[in-house]
């Protein structure tokens, strides 16, 4: 798609949830090994990159006060990266739509960076392949492969590396947003005090996970799903606790901490179930608000101008939320 210059091109990225997320060793480079099960979320950053005098960002939205608008912003980095390897200079100015949540284990920013790179490669004509903005996409964060390319996948190496991964059908999640969120290298430092000091059990194979999302019940996944990271997320936040049991209360299936928290995931049978926990769930006040989310859905991909986060259809927050 061909577009005019002085239009915004607009990428929508979907947060994430980990599935499985198997914490192995710290390696020498601070990175952990890895083996996650990904699934993208329709739940959205919106992001429009237009040409501008010099590199700027704007953010709006969801917690967009936390965010920063300098070179500290994803943004600000993927857009020197595509600059770098256009070999042209990055005067655009990004607009952040946030929908989610900021430091939430969701991958907001990864979300981002991944829409960054789409946007630029649409906005300057590059025609990198999916392949060699996977390649960028990995120098800017662990989960930023997996914010381009969406749908379900397995990560390996420090999450970074992606396997593909058979899925059938769609789950219903509802997503409990935390106040305040958590510092990633924080809770997996967590992780290695805890693991430290007494011996805690590791997550084993995703083999039986993956045979599940082949089948497509969700009433099978549910006991299947885990996160190493939760007893470090619960660790820090010890209130974790009461929001996966208000979900358990609520009727989901299954309730995990969404890879390094707060956010809380709660896997639900339908659409209708997952309205009802939502509703239950947000009238506890154990969190400071709720959405429901399907997936998977797609990674980072240039949209209309007139659809976005603010669709119903794509984001919906449950009436009655804290
Ligand atoms: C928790 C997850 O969201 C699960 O998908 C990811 O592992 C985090 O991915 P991310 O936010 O893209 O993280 P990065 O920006 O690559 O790394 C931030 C920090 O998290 C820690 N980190 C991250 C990934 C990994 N495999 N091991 C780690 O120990 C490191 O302290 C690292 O310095
Ligand atoms: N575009 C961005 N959106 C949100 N935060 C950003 C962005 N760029 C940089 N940051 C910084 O990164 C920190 C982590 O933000 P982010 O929302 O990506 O966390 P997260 O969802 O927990 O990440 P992950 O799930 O990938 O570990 C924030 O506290 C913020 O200071």
């Amino acid at each position: 798609m061909l577009h005019v210059v002085d239009e915004p091109v607009k990428v929508r990225a979907p947060a994430k949830v980990n599935l499985h997320l198997a914490v192995g060793d710290l390696r020498d480079d601070g990175y952990h090994e890895l083996t996650t099960v990904f699934q993208a979320l329709s739940l959205y950053d919106e992001v429009a990159v237009t040409r501008g005098d010099a590199l700027t960002v704007s953010v709006k939205g969801e917690g967009a006060r936390e965010v920063p608008l300098d070179e500290n912003n994803l943004v600000w980095r993927a857009a020197q990266l595509m600059a770098e390897k256009a070999g042209r200079s990055p005067r655009i100015h990004i607009a952040i739509r946030k929908g989610i949540p900021v430091a939430g284990g969701l991958a907001g920013g990864s979300a981002d960076a991944a829409a960054t790179l789409v946007a630029l490669n649409t906005l300057w004509h590059l025609e990198l392949s999916r392949g060699e903005l996977s390649d960028l996409a990995a120098e800017l964060g662990s989960d930023v492969p997996f914010s381009l390319r969406g749908g379900t996948a397995m990560g390996i190496g420090r999450g970074e590396q992606l396997l593909p991964v058979l899925s059938r059908s769609t789950y219903h999640w509802v997503l409990a947003f935390a106040n305040g969120g958590l510092s990633t290298p924080a809770v997996y430092k967590e992780l290695d005090r805890l693991r430290e000091s007494g011996t805690r059990p590791r997550l084993g194979s995703a083999d039986d996970l993956m045979h599940a999302l082949t089948v497509g019940d969700p009433d099978a996944l549910a006991p299947l799903l885990g996160n190493d990271l939760q007893a470090a997320a619960i660790s820090l936040k010890p209130q974790l606790r009461r929001t996966l049991r208000a979900g358990k209360d609520a009727g989901a299936l299954a309730a995990i901490v969404s890879g390094s928290g707060p956010t809380c995931a709660f896997l639900c049978r339908d659409a209708e179930d997952a309205v009802s926990v939502g509703v239950e769930v947000s009238a506890t006040g154990v969190c400071r608000t709720v959405r429901t989310a399907t997936g998977p859905v797609p990674g980072a991909r240039v949209i209309d101008t007139d659809s976005g986060p603010d669709d119903p259809a794509q984001e919906r927050a449950v009436d009655g939320g804290a």
